[in-house]
């Protein structure tokens, strides 16, 4: 039995309604495995900076940094779109991501067999998919300074930054060589280095990392490819690593070979600190509070937070094999569903799942006592 303290950041929009979901299935999982979660609630985003006036108040990261793992939902919503830059939801976003040092976003994208016609590709080319991007989180082009607009001699002119430190660069590409090592040992790095100088000592530190694994193959390949491939032929991949910008839309792209962005869970590391688990898609405006919204990301990132940041890995096991369960069964929120499917609201898949990880575990206890 572990007791786990876990900062809980809901955010705007879905965020909310997945993140409940989450942890419920936290809560489930405790009682199957009679472990403590203590769940502690803290504002960013939008509501922050209502309630607040600042999209990432003290007292919310003073309470992560004091917790073993951050669950965070999504933050932004049109209500904030014309907020002057400082007072964006996604600003305190990349704050805390800056704050909490969580340079290295890890994107797994799975193929689950039941969703095949979900997913607008072709079977043979989604089938067994199994890459993980590994995104660098805190530097890059959302990071540089400068970074604004101002008028220059008249004319108003606007600019954004991509800078990286040498360091930042070789510990997000050692990161992503260590789990490829685990996998299928094969990175391929992803940049833009026919153009940018940025990508040109992006590449030239992968081949000096590369050196410490000579097990792991390094490809390079230019992003507008990398887009393409995705798409062409994703089983070519194992572990993509690239740059902050780049590494979010690109998995926005492989998302759809899960069947939706709804599917994608990530996990954003630090090496010195808690870390946090935070689904790859937004706050999504046009179904917020619908209750239609898919909570499988953020489930999914709840079991993440289970074994990396906790090491309890038949715990995650269960999550993801109750998820795997549920869609086999054939429920599915509308975002999955297709062909005149059933669909089902975001709480009636939260509530399927959570059943099953209990019902499991009441028959793994049957099975205990007349073993
Ligand atoms: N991590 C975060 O907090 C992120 C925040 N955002 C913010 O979210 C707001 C909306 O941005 P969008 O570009 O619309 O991206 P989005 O990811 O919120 O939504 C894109 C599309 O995917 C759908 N979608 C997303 N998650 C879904 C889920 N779990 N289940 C079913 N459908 C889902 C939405 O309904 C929408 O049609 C903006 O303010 C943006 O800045 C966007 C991305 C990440
Ligand atoms: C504020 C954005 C960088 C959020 C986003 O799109 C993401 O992290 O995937
Ligand atoms: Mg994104």
């Amino acid at each position: 039995m572990g007791n786990y303290r876990i900062a809980v950041l809901p955010g705007d929009g879905i965020g909310k309604e997945v993140t409940k979901g989450a942890v419920e299935i936290l809560q489930a999982v405790a009682t199957r495995f009679h472990h403590q979660f203590e769940f502690v609630y803290g504002l960013i985003g939008g509501e922050a900076i209502d309630q607040k006036g600042t999209p990432l108040p003290d007292e919310t990261l003073a309470m992560c940094r004091q917790s073993d793992a951050v669950l965070l939902g999504a933050v932004g919503g049109p209500k904030w779109d014309q907020n002057p830059p400082h007072l964006r939801p996604e600003k305190g976003l990349l704050a805390i991501r800056k704050e909490m040092n969580l340079f290295a976003n890890l994107r797994p994208v799975k193929f689950y067999d039941s969703l095949i016609d979900s997913s607008p590709l072709k079977a043979e080319v989604i089938q067994d998919v199994d890459l993980l991007i590994v995104r660098e989180l805190t530097g890059g082009l959302y990071f540089g300074k400068p970074s604004g607009r101002h008028v220059e001699d008249g004319e108003e002119t606007v600019v954004d930054t991509l800078l990286y430190k040498r360091e930042e660069i070789k510990r997000i590409v050692t990161t992503a060589f260590e789990l490829a090592r685990k996998r299928r040992k094969k990175v391929t790095s992803v940049d833009k280095a026919n153009v940018l100088e940025s990508s040109r000592m992006w590449r030239e530190i992968a081949e000096e990392v590369a050196r410490d694994f000579p097990d792991v193959k390094l490809e390079h390949m230019l992003v507008d490819n990398a887009a393409m491939q995705l798409i062409r032929n994703p089983k070519q991949f194992d572990v993509l690593v690239t740059e902050n910008m780049f590494g979010d839309i690109l998995s926005d792209e492989a998302s759809m070979l899960a069947g939706s962005l709804g599917m994608l869970p990530s996990a954003s590391l630090s090496t010195s600190g808690p870390s946090l688990y935070e689904p790859i898609h937004g706050s999504a405006p046009d179904i917020a509070g619908q209750n239609k919204a898919n909570p499988i990301a953020m489930i999914l990132s709840s079991a993440m937070m289970l074994r990396l940041s906790f090491g309890l890995h038949e715990e995650a096991k269960a999550i993801e094999k109750a998820v795997q369960q549920v869609l086999t069964s054939g429920y599915r929120t509308a975002d999955v569903a297709r062909n005149g499917q059933r669909i089902v609201s975001t709480k009636e898949m939260v509530n399927e799942i959570k059943a099953t990880i209990l019902d499991d575990g009441a028959i793994l206890n049957i099975m205990a006592v007349y073993a």
